[in-house]
């Protein structure tokens, strides 16, 4: 039996009754869902203080599922491990706690802590001091100390069982979805709007996601593939929606009419004007952007203060005052941050000296040439998408082979994935040929692959696998597929 409980979130456990309630059910409800993917028999319960987990299916793989599943629901921020086990003594308490904990505090100064319920001939301090003792004397280089120690070993006895913590893990924290209203987040593909947008589901609200399409068609490719990658590990819970507008006329007016040092607030004013109006179109309350003070020059506070004056819909900057590396770090943590770094930009207007210091007079006289027309049209024609479609979509266009034998005859496995990687975890395929190429050599170096051939992509996880092939399809390459096993 696999046995977890997910410790009630502080911030949720002092809001008021009824809050406290809708907060948890919304919680358990989601952790139902995302973990009878891995066992439909699942049992998942709410005690009010926590929430316990047991699956039947007692396989490692089941476990690192689970474990998985639950670090990527918004609204836990911790959950243990827990072996539930009969006894008939204290000794058979801490035989158990021997076999199971005993490697986790060789060495160490520890502690053992224990909570009791029901009728017993001893109290909670009594196993506290057996087990210690025990561990203590049999352990090696265990030593007890009862302040501070580096492991604290935690048992609880509840009428005939006895329960050990194995083991405890952090989760992503923040609330459940949905306790907050909707977003819709601008999508760039780049590392900040990704974590920006992963900021705004971990912290409870359901995420939409929009993309203006500047003109670059594998821009687009790997908007969609980084958006719905973000929506299924962290929210698949919820359906959303992923929008595109097409702003290539809007960047052709603006760089028709619009003073050069200009363009880019403009374009900014732009995309919040027509994000508004699709925000207003879903019901959604706030815009989401990836904009953090000074990391580019024209994210000044006086450039943000003229983008936010164009609409009255709240724009919320998650990142505001993160800094470049910690939102690399995070994107590198969630998974992101290699689709960001393969993300083939597409800036559509740059200025050779963009203004760093906007003046709404300056901005109202220049928006007074362009013609709105364009912008109303572009937003009619919007389109909105189930994020599920991307896949959908995408697993249309580029075929996959699931197995080894699922390989034609002479296909050629491309392996993308970086060479640190490779090295940890090498790829053997048996009477198949493997040519290395990390993703990030693909765009320049795939053409040199002889023609005749099919290649299947290949990468850890599929995502970027998927994400290449598409790309290279839409260059001309239809002789790619992807290879996930
Ligand atoms: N084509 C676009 N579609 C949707 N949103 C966009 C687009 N371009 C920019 N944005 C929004 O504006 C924010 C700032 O964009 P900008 O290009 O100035 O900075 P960036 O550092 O390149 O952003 P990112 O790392 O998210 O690509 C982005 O984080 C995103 O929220």
């Amino acid at each position: 039996m696999l046995k977890f409980i997910v410790k009630l979130h502080p911030e949720i456990a002092i809001k008021s009754k009824s809050v406290r309630k809708r907060f948890t059910k919304l919680l358990e409800n989601n952790i139902k869902i995302v973990l009878r993917r891995v066992d439909e028999k699942v049992q998942v319960r709410n005690n009010w203080d926590n929430i316990s987990v047991v699956s039947l299916l007692d396989s490692e793989q089941v476990r690192l599922d689970i474990i998985d599943g639950l670090k990527r629901i918004p609204g836990i921020v911790q959950f243990i491990e827990v072996t539930e086990t009969d006894f008939d003594s204290i000794d058979d308490i801490y035989q158990k706690a021997l076999e199971l904990i005993g490697h986790t505090i060789a060495g160490k100064t520890f502690c053992v802590r224990c909570k009791r319920s029901g009728k017993h001939d001893f109290t909670s301090s009594d196993v506290e001091r057996y087990v210690g003792g025990g561990l203590n004397q049999h352990v090696e280089g265990a030593r007890v100390k009862l302040s501070h120690p580096e492991v604290t070993v935690r048992l609880e006895v509840r009428d005939d069982k006895a329960y050990i913590v194995t083991q405890t893990h952090l989760g992503m924290a923040g609330f459940p979805l949905p306790t907050q209203e909707d977003v819709l987040s601008l999508m760039s593909g780049g590392f900040d709007s990704g974590v920006a947008s992963y900021q705004m589901i971990r912290k409870g609200a359901r995420t939409h996601f929009l993309f203006f399409n500047l003109g670059g068609a594998a821009h687009e490719i790997g908007v969609k593939q980084a958006s719905y990658y973000i929506w299924k590990q962290f929210s698949s819970t919820h359906k959303v929606k992923f929008v595109t507008v097409d702003f290539e006329p809007v960047v052709a007016e603006i760089l028709e009419n619009v003073e050069n040092s200009q363009m880019g607030v403009v374009l900014k004013r732009m995309m919040m004007r027509a994000g508004s109006q699709v925000a207003e179109k879903l019901g959604v309350q706030a815009l989401v952007t990836g904009e953090s003070i000074g990391q580019v020059s024209s994210q000044t506070l006086a450039n943000l203060s003229v983008i936010d004056r164009v609409t009255e819909t709240l724009i919320i900057r998650p990142l505001i005052q993160h800094d470049k590396q910690d939102i690399i770090d995070i994107a590198r943590k969630i998974g992101t941050a290699e689709m960001a770094e393969s993300m083939p930009e597409y800036c559509g207007v740059i200025s050779k000296k963009p203004t760093v210091k906007a003046k709404i007079k300056t901005i109202l006289a220049e928006e007074a040439k362009f013609d709105f027309d364009v912008l109303n049209t572009v937003v009619e024609n919007a389109r909105v998408m189930d994020i599920r479609d991307i896949d959908t979509e995408a697993k249309q266009e580029v075929k996959e082979a699931e197995s080894v034998s699922d390989l034609p005859e002479g296909a050629v496995v491309v392996d993308i994935r970086s060479p640190e990687e490779e090295d940890a975890n090498p790829l053997e395929l048996e009477g198949i040929e493997v040519v290395h190429l990390p993703f990030f050599r693909l765009a320049t170096k795939f053409g040199d692959l002889p023609k005749d051939k099919e290649y299947y992509l290949y990468c850890a996880k599929g995502v970027m696998s998927q994400l290449q092939a598409l790309i290279l399809h839409e260059e001309g390459f239809s002789n790619v597929k992807v290879y996930r096993p």
